[in-house]
């Protein structure tokens, strides 16, 4: 795997670096997001994300879904006052220290997190903008994306379009990496700190290329591309991933990197459940990796 020109491929991760123990300290992550009944993408796979990587996690659910490897069978919306609800229990306890977005479905849901996340000043808010699963099943209603853009893009630290997420929010096609430049130079432009374009949707390609932009410049975290029909939730992962790396104090740089690294192992060390799209091995990264639970105080990453 490659960020600019480095390469890390095969080290031992030195990113989770000695934990004396859980417990007081151990960073809490809160993700915002909907059900995945077939555990591979959703709150599902952020938990178990956060959970590989040493962060507690917690959860506010914004929908119900019917779901498989096959696809999305039903959609059941959560109302935005229970997410309200469920946002405000843990936050005025748990303190999450950063916080993920994924499935919001409607306006009415975008509009109750963004309130919520103005209200707490959230300084590590990672805005994943699902819209479609890979089957075709909408997660966000087309008249959403206006809320989205215009509510919660502005309070986020980072946003992790896929290409037909950037290309349904800019309204450009993009086929060419100087139209994923462009891209998000556009969607940086609604006030958003850090575009991530990620680049699993750009086909024909040895090199699953994610693109970092931060108003300034632009950073290629580049890995090899892995052959394989088990993606299933590798957006939700990726992003999760990103969020517990901040959650533990790492700059965006470190997190994403550790995020890359993260999904590289989800997808080379397949579980091949399910007849169809299978879900990504939550368990691959400490699998590789290993150290499993090593805890850092945060504030206090080691540079990978
Ligand atoms: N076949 C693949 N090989 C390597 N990396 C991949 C592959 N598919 C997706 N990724 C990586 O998974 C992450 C999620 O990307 P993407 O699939 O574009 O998101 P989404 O699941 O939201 O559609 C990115 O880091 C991307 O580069
Ligand atoms: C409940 C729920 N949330 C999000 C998704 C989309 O997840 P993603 O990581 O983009 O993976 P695919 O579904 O596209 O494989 C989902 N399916 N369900």
């Amino acid at each position: 795997m490659q960020r600019s020109s480095g390469t890390v491929a095969g080290e031992r991760d030195r990113s989770l670096s000695q934990p004396d123990s859980l417990g007081p300290g151990i960073p809490v992550a809160l993700t915002i997001a909907g059900s995945d009944s077939g555990g591979g993408a959703g709150i599902q796979a952020d938990l178990k994300t956060f959970q590989e990587l040493a962060v507690f996690g917690t959860s506010a659910l914004t929908a119900v879904t019917a779901q498989n490897t096959k696809g999305v069978h039903g959609v059941h919306p959560i109302p935005a006052e229970s997410v309200t609800g469920q946002i405000d229990a843990v936050a005025e306890d748990l303190f999450p220290a950063a916080v993920k977005t994924g499935m919001l479905f409607s306006a009415e849901i975008i509009e109750a997190v963004a309130e919520r996340a103005a209200h707490y000043g959230w300084q590590n808010l990672v805005v994943d903008p699902v819209m479609i699963a890979k089957g075709g099943a909408r997660l966000l209603q087309t008249e959403a994306i206006q809320a989205l853009t215009a509510r919660l893009l502005p309070l986020a630290s980072v946003v992790t379009p896929n290409i037909p997420e950037a290309e349904a929010l800019t309204g450009r096609t993009i086929a060419t990496m100087s139209e994923r430049k462009e891209a998000a130079r556009h969607i940086h432009s609604w006030g958003v700190r850090h575009v991530v374009l990620k680049g699993g949707h750009a086909g024909n390609t040895a090199q699953a290329i994610d693109l970092l932009y931060d108003g300034s410049g632009f950073t290629e975290f580049a890995a090899p591309w892995v052959d394989t029909r088990h993606t299933h939730g590798t957006g939700c992962t990726f992003a999760a991933a990103l969020t517990a790396g901040l959650a533990r104090g790492m700059r965006l740089d470190e997190a994403l990197l550790l995020a890359k690294r993260f999904i590289q192992s989800a997808l080379t060390d397949p579980l091949e459940i399910g007849s169809g799209h299978g879900p990504t091995n939550h368990w691959g990264y400490n699998r590789t990796y290993g150290d499993l639970y090593r805890i850092i105080p945060s504030k206090e990453a080691v540079i990978l």
